[in-house]
């Protein structure tokens, strides 16, 4: 099992939420979402660094979520962007140049162990791997809410994070974006842009990202199930 820091950007606003706060303290059976996605990795004997890029604004309130948690001392903070890419590039600061860097969204609480670790294996034996499960609905693009194209689903993915890379790889992907002015959604695509060869691992459906209200709905179903099996 390949050893690793995680990048969590936890410094978003949380528009779509609508809650006017940063949503990653709302809670899910009376704790905060973010206190589940850091236990994951502070519980990980393999991982070396939590790294958490924040907002200023929002640092103590952050300090006093995660100021109880096991193996406290492996978390570092970085200062959030004013997008997530920039987020995860003020992270990238403070991981080891070497191994085996994984990013993974605050607002995913539901990430399993055995996902990240398939993750942080494939990435240090082939450089990039990321974390995706099929699509279930037809997917199809449109103009001005006429349909253009229904694109074929067997080949279509639900991309997710944890995202692996080789620290060097991810670094070179990043300073590329920076200076070419390109902004991506995940960082896979900023990888894929200079060429390199990104790995897909089954994901969850469990391991959904908590961004609108009803998301909040399915978090509490998803805790009860998953407290079922502990
Ligand atoms: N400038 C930003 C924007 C987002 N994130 C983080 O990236 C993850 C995924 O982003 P998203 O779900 O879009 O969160 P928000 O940006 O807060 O949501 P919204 O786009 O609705 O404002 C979240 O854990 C969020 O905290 C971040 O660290 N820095
Ligand atoms: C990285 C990601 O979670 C992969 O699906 C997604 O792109 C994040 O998007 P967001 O708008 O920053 O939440």
């Amino acid at each position: 099992m390949a050893d690793y820091d995680v990048i969590i950007p936890a410094a978003g606003s949380g528009k779509r939420m609508g809650a006017g706060m940063n949503k990653l303290f709302l809670e899910v059976n009376k704790r905060p979402l973010i206190a589940y996605t850091a236990e994951v990795f502070l519980k990980d004997p393999h991982c070396r660094k939590v790294i958490l890029p924040v907002q200023p604004h929002d640092i103590e309130n952050m300090k006093h979520v995660l100021g109880n948690m096991p193996n406290v001392e492996k978390i570092f903070f970085a200062e959030g962007g004013s997008e997530r890419q920039y987020s995860v590039r003020n992270g990238l600061e403070l991981a080891e140049k070497g191994g085996v860097i994984l990013v993974h969204d605050g607002a995913r609480p539901f990430i399993s162990a055995k996902i990240i670790s398939e993750l942080a294996n494939v990435a240090a034996e082939k450089g990039a791997a990321i974390a995706a499960v099929p699509v279930k609905d037809t997917i199809k693009r449109a103009k001005n809410h006429i349909v253009t194209e229904t694109i074929e689903r067997s080949s279509l993915w639900q991309v997710q994070t944890p995202q692996a890379f080789r620290a060097p790889l991810l670094k070179q992907a990043h300073e590329t974006a920076e200076r070419d002015g390109f902004l991506g959604t995940d960082e896979a695509s900023l990888v894929e842009r200079i060429g390199h060869i990104v790995h897909i691992v089954m994901g969850s459906y469990d391991n959904i990202k908590i961004t609108t209200p009803e998301d909040l709905y399915f978090a509490e179903a998803i805790f009860k199930k998953l407290a079922g099996k502990k």
